[in-house]
C-alpha cells in the first residue's frame, strides 16, 4: 500500500535532514534553492574565463588533479596562496565578490545555528569542476592561517563526499552524498580533518540547472593578510 502523502516531490520517502556528521561538521541538504543554484552556475562560468581562469592543477609529485579549478580572492596552488595564477597563465586572481563572502557567513549561521564571529570575512573561494570520472584525494585544507570554518556548496551532479579525521587519511571516516544545492560546513575541532571526493555520480544533476558534471565552491578565510 502506498502512502503518497509521505512522499516528497523528489520521490524520497523522507526529507533529507540537517545532520551533524561529527561535532563541527554539518550537512545541510537543499540549502540553495533552484534559482540560487542557477545564479551560482552562471557565476562559475564567468569566473572560469581567462585570465586566471579554470585550470588543471599540477601537484609537485608530477601528477595532475582530475578536478579542474579556478580561484577567487587568492590563488591556491599546491601548496600555498598567491595573488596571481602562479601555476597557470600568471594572470591576477579575480576578486572575491562581497555577495559571496556574505553567503559564506550565512552558510555558517545555517549550519551551526549561530552567526560567525564578526571578524570572520570569507576572502577566498576555490571552485572545483568535476567531470564523471574526476575525484579528489583525501587532503586537509591547510594553507589558511585562520581557523574559521570551511563552507562547501555543491552544484550539479551528486557526489560521495568522504569526511575523515584529523590524524590520518584513513578510517574513521563518514561518506555523505552531497547533491546539488547542499551545504557542508566544517570547523572547530574538525577544521583540519582530512576529506575528499571518491566518486561523482554522473547524470544526477537537476535537469533544469543546465550543468553536466559537478561544481563545488569552497569558501575559506585566509587570515593571510
Ligand atoms: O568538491 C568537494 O566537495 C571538496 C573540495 C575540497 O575539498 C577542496 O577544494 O579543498
Ligand atoms: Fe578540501
Amino acid at each position: 500500500m502506498e502512502h503518497p502523502d509521505t512522499e516528497h516531490s523528489d520521490g524520497e520517502l523522507f526529507p533529507r535532514e540537517r545532520a551533524e556528521i561529527v561535532p563541527g561538521a554539518v550537512h545541510v541538504p537543499d540549502w540553495l534553492g533552484p534559482g540560487r543554484q542557477r545564479e551560482l552556475v552562471e557565476a562559475c562560468r564567468e569566473w572560469a574565463r581567462p585570465p586566471a581562469g579554470l585550470r588543471t592543477v599540477r601537484t609537485p609529485g608530477g601528477g595532475t588533479m582530475s578536478a579542474r579549478q579556478v580561484c577567487l580572492g587568492l590563488h591556491w596552488y599546491p601548496y600555498g596562496y598567491a595573488p596571481t595564477a602562479v601555476d597557470g597563465d600568471g594572470g591576477p586572481v579575480k576578486a572575491m565578490p562581497d555577495w559571496l563572502a556574505r553567503l559564506g557567513r550565512s552558510a555558517v549561521a545555517a549550519a551551526y545555528g549561530q552567526d560567525p564571529d564578526p571578524g570572520v570575512a570569507y576572502d577566498i573561494a576555490l571552485v572545483n569542476f568535476y567531470e564523471g570520472d574526476s575525484r579528489m584525494g583525501m587532503h586537509r585544507d591547510a594553507e589558511e592561517r585562520s581557523e574559521a570554518p570551511v563552507v562547501s556548496l555543491s552544484l550539479g551532479d551528486s557526489c560521495l563526499f568522504r569526511f575523515g579525521n584529523t590524524a590520518s587519511r584513513g578510517r574513521p571516516y563518514r561518506d555523505v552524498e552531497l547533491r546539488s544545492g547542499d551545504l557542508f560546513v566544517f570547523g572547530g575541532p574538525v577544521r583540519r580533518a582530512f576529506h575528499g571526493v571518491p566518486k561523482v555520480l554522473p547524470g544526477t544533476a537537476p535537469p533544469g540547472l543546465g550543468l553536466t558534471g559537478r561544481l563545488n565552491i569552497t569558501l575559506r578565510v585566509g587570515g593571510l593578510g
